[in-house]
C-alpha cells in the first residue's frame, strides 16, 4: 500500500502502491503514517519523497470508503503532520494527483511535476468539497480567484500553469464570491457541493487557518451524507460500470478482442454524418465521407472542414485534414474497416445503403448504423454478414455529446460489439451497450416522458410552467425548450410515418385517441402552422428570429391551447411543480423498468449513464432509476398506480412488473436489481 526505501542512504523514498490509481484508502492512510514515521524518527533520513507507482501519483481518497463507515487514520491529522514535520517533504508528481492526491502534494514542502502531470479538485462532482485541507491551503498559495475557480469548476491544471496562478486576494471579496455563486448557480442549477466550496474558500481568506479547516471539515459533514454526494458518486461508478459490457453467451467486455480501427466511412454529410467525421478524424482515424449529390457533398466538407478547423483551434493543435477524403463513390469504401450510415431515417433507404455496401466493401469491414430507433437486425438481414452489424447511435451534435448507444442484434458478433464499444472510448464517448428494439433505450423512454409533458399542456399546463418545472428540477432545459432545439417536425414526420396523424389516419378513431390510447394531437397543431422550433424562429415559444435561441413566451401558442381546450371541453386546472415532476419522471423511470424487464439493457447503471450524457438528466440526481430508487419504489408505485387510475387510457403509467416485484422484495438497493432481473428474457 505503501513502499518504503532509503535512497542514497539519506533519503526516503515512500512510494503509494494502490492500484489502479493509488486511491488514499485506510490501508494506504496506515502505510503512509507509518513510513513517515519511520522517516522522521531516522537520523539518517534528511528529507523525504513521495510518489506514486505505475506513473500515476495518486486518484484522491477511495470513493469507494465513502458508502460506509469511516475506519483507518484520518486523512486531515495525516496531512496536517507531514506539513508540520522538520524533515523536508518533496511530493513527485506523475500523472494525476487528484482530490486527496491533490491536497497530500500541497502539504508538501516541494512539488515536481512532470509536464504530462494533472493537478485538480474534482470533489464537487462527487457532491463533497475537498476536505483535506484543499479549500484553506490553495486559497493561500494561489489566491482567492484562482482556487475559486479550482475547486468549485473542478477542471485539472496542466503542473506548468499552478507556479503562474499567483493572483492576490482581491480588495472586494465579496463582490467577488456573489459573482462567483451567480455562476455557478447558473451553471449548476440546485447543485450544494460548489456553493459549499464557495463558504469554505470564504473562511479561507476571512479566518486563520484553525478556523477554516473547522469550518471546511463542517461543510464537508452537511455535503458528506447528502442525496446528491450518494447520486453523484453513484453516477461516477456508473460511467465505469456501463463500459464493461456483458452478454448472456457470456462474452463480455474483458473476453472479447476488439478490431483494430484505423480507417473508417461515413454515409451522409447531414446532421449526424459531418459530426461523426469530426469525432473520428480527431481520433486519428481516417475517413471517407460519402454525399449523393455533388453540391451536398461541397456542403457537408465546407461544413466538416471548419468544425475541425474551429475544433483544432480550441484544443490549441493542428486539424486533422489530412485523415479526410470526400466522395460520391461507395466503390472507394472496398477497403475499408468500418463504415457507419448516416442516411435518412428511412428503412428502405438504408436496407439499398446496406445491400450495396454489402457488395462493395471488402467482407471483414464491420457494417454500423447511425439509425435513431429503426431494427438494426432488419438491415443486418440484408447483408452478407449479419454478425459483423451492429448500431452506433450517437446523439447530436455528434462531435460534442458524448452518449453512443451501441445497439446490439442477435446476430452481432461478439468481437463486432467489442470494436464498437472500443472505438466508442477512442472518440472520447460514454458508451452503453443495449439491445434491439424500437428506439433503443433513451428513445424508447423519451416516448413517455413527452407524452405526460403534451398531457399536462391537455390539462392546462403551459410549455414554460412544464420547462420551469424540469429545470428547477435540474434539467439544463425542460423538454418544450428541448424540442424546439431539436427541431419539431422530425417527430412529426415520424408520426405521419405510423399512422398517429396526416391523411393515413383512421377516420374512425376519435380526435383524442389513437390504437385505443390517449393521444394529443397539440404537437402535430403546432407544426401544421408551420412552426418547427428555433429553426424556423417559431416553436413552442417564439425566437427573435430563425436559428435564434432567446426563447420567449408566445401569446399564439396560449390561444392555442385554450381553443384546443375550448373545442373538446377540457376544464383547465391548476397543476403543481410535483404533478410535473411526478407524472413526467415516474413514468420515464417506469419505462426504464420495462426496458430492464425486456433486457434491452442489462443494468440500472446503463440506462442512467444513457440519461446523463444523451438527454442532460441532472447528473447531481443520479440518472432516471437511481432518482426513483432515492424517492423510494414504494413511492413511485404508489404514485403511479395513482396516475394510472386517473388515465386509465395511458398504459405507460401503469406500473411495470418489476417495479411491483422490486418493492414486493423490499425495494433493494439500485446496485442489486439485476439480481432480481437475471431470470428475465435478455435481448443483448
Ligand atoms: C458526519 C460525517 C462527516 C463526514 C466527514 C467525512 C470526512 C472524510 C474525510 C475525507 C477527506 C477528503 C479527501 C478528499 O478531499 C476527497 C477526495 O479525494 S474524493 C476523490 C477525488 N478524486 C477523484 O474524483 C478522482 C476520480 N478518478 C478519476 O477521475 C479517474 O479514475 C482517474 C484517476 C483520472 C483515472 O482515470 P482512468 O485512467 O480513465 O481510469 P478509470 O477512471 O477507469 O479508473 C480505474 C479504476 O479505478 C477506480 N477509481 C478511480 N479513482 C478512484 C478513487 N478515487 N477511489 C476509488 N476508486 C477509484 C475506478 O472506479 C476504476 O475502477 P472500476 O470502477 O473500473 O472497478
Ligand atoms: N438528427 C438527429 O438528432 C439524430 C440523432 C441521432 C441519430 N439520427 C439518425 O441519423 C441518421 C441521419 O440523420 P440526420 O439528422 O443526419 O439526417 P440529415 O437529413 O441531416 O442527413 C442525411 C444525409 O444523408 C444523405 N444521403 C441520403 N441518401 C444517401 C445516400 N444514398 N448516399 C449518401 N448520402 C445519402 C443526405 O443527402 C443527407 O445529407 C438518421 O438515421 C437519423 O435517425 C439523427
Amino acid at each position: 500500500m505503501a513502499r518504503y526505501e532509503l535512497v542514497k542512504r539519506s533519503v526516503a523514498l515512500i512510494t503509494l502502491t494502490n492500484p489502479p490509481v493509488n486511491a488514499l484508502s485506510s490501508a494506504v492512510r496506515h502505510a503512509m503514517a507509518k513510513s513517515m514515521e519511520q522517516a522522521l524518527n531516522d537520523p539518517k533520513v534528511t528529507a523525504v519523497v513521495i510518489c506514486g507507482e505505475n506513473g500515476r501519483f495518486c486518484g484522491g481518497a477511495d470513493i469507494r470508503e465513502f458508502a460506509g463507515p469511516l475506519r483507518g487514520p484520518p486523512l486531515v491529522p495525516l496531512l496536517d503532520a507531514i506539513e508540520a514535520g522538520e524533515k523536508p517533504v518533496v511530493a513527485a508528481i506523475e500523472g494525476v494527483a487528484l482530490g486527496g492526491g491533490f491536497e497530500l502534494a500541497l502539504v508538501c514542502h516541494y512539488c515536481i511535476a512532470h509536464f504530462k502531470a494533472r493537478l485538480g479538485l474534482p470533489e464537487v462532482t462527487l457532491g463533497i468539497l475537498p476536505a483535506a485541507g484543499g479549500t484553506q491551503r490553495l486559497p493561500r498559495l494561489i489566491g482567492i480567484p484562482a482556487a475559486l475557480e479550482l475547486i468549485t469548476t473542478a477542471k485539472p491544471l496542466s503542473s506548468r500553469r499552478v507556479s503562474m496562478l499567483t493572483t492576490p486576494c482581491p480588495p472586494d471579496l465579496d463582490a467577488l464570491l456573489e459573482v462567483v455563486t451567480m455562476e455557478v448557480k447558473k451553471k449548476a442549477r440546485g447543485v450544494m457541493a460548489p456553493l459549499a466550496c464557495i463558504q469554505a474558500v470564504r473562511a479561507a481568506a476571512t479566518m486563520p487557518y484553525s478556523k477554516g479547516i473547522k469550518r471546511e471539515s463542517e461543510l464537508m459533514a452537511t455535503l458528506f451524507n447528502s442525496g446528491q454526494a450518494r447520486a453523484l458518486q453513484y453516477c461516477f461508478f456508473a460511467q465505469r460500470t456501463a463500459g464493461k459490457w456483458t452478454l448472456p453467451s457470456g462474452a463480455q467486455w474483458n473476453n472479447s478482442k476488439p478490431r483494430e480501427i484505423r480507417s473508417a466511412a461515413i454515409i451522409g454529410l447531414g446532421t449526424m454524418g459531418r459530426g461523426i467525421v469530426v469525432s473520428l478524424a480527431r481520433a486519428g482515424i481516417s475517413v471517407i465521407a460519402v454525399e449523393s449529390e455533388k453540391k451536398l457533398l461541397e456542403t457537408g466538407k465546407q461544413m466538416v472542414i471548419g468544425m475541425l478547423e474551429r475544433d483544432a483551434k480550441r484544443r490549441g493543435v493542428s486539424a486533422s485534414l489530412n485523415l479526410l477524403k470526400f466522395t460520391l463513390s461507395l466503390q472507394d469504401l472496398k477497403d475499408v474497416d468500418l463504415v457507419i450510415e448516416a442516411v435518412f431515417e428511412d428503412m428502405a433507404l438504408k436496407k439499398r445503403v446496406f445491400q450495396e455496401l454489402s457488395k462493395v466493401c471488402r467482407p471483414a469491414t464491420l457494417l454500423c448504423t447511425n439509425t435513431s430507433g429503426l431494427d438494426v437486425d432488419a438491415l443486418a438481414g440484408v447483408t452478407d454478414r449479419p454478425h459483423l452489424v451492429v448500431g452506433m447511435h450517437f446523439f447530436s451534435p455528434a462531435h460534442v455529446m458524448k452518449l453512443l448507444e451501441v445497439v446490439c442484434g442477435p446476430r452481432s458478433s461478439s468481437e463486432t460489439i467489442a470494436t464498437a464499444m472500443s472505438l466508442g472510448k477512442r472518440m472520447g464517448k460514454v458508451s452503453v451497450a443495449v439491445g434491439n428494439c424500437p428506439g433503443f433505450v433513451g428513445n424508447r423512454m423519451l416516448k413517455p416522458y413527452l407524452d405526460q409533458a403534451t398531457f399536462l399542456l391537455e390539462e392546462g399546463a403551459t410549455p414554460e410552467q412544464i420547462d420551469k418545472a424540469l429545470e428547477d428540477f435540474g434539467f439544463a432545459m425542460g423538454v418544450f425548450r428541448m424540442s424546439d432545439l431539436a427541431g419539431l417536425d422530425v417527430g412529426w414526420r415520424i408520426r405521419k410515418e405510423s399512422g398517429l396523424t396526416g391523411p393515413d389516419v383512421d377516420p374512425k378513431n376519435p380526435p383524442r385517441r389513437r390504437h385505443g390510447r390517449r393521444y394529443c394531437p397539440i404537437p402535430d397543431m403546432v407544426c401544421e402552422q408551420g412552426r418547427f422550433g428555433q429553426k424556423t424562429g417559431r416553436g413552442w415559444y417564439m425566437y427573435d428570429k430563425p436559428g435564434g435561441t432567446n426563447a420567449k413566451p408566445d401569446p399564439l401558442i396560449q390561444n392555442l391551447l385554450e381553443m384546443y381546450r375550448s373545442r373538446y371541453a377540457i376544464q383547465p386546472r391548476n397543476i403543481s411543480d410535483k404533478e410535473i415532476i411526478e407524472r413526467c419522471l415516474f413514468a420515464l423511470a417506469n419505462e426504464g423498468f420495462r426496458i430492464l424487464e425486456d433486457g434491452i439493457a442489462a443494468r440500472p447503471e446503463d440506462i442512467d449513464v444513457i440519461y446523463l450524457f444523451g438527454y442532460g438528466f441532472p447528473r447531481h440526481r443520479g440518472g432516471p432509476m437511481f432518482y426513483a430508487s432515492m424517492v423510494g419504489l414504494e413511492r413511485v408505485l404508489e404514485r403511479l398506480e395513482h396516475y394510472h387510475q386517473a388515465h386509465p387510457d395511458v398504459p405507460h403509467l401503469e406500473p411495470s412488473p418489476l417495479l411491483k416485484k422490486l418493492v414486493a422484495c423490499g425495494s433493494p438497493s439500485v446496485q442489486t436489481w439485476r439480481e432480481h432481473i437475471k431470470t428475465m428474457h435478455s435481448h443483448l
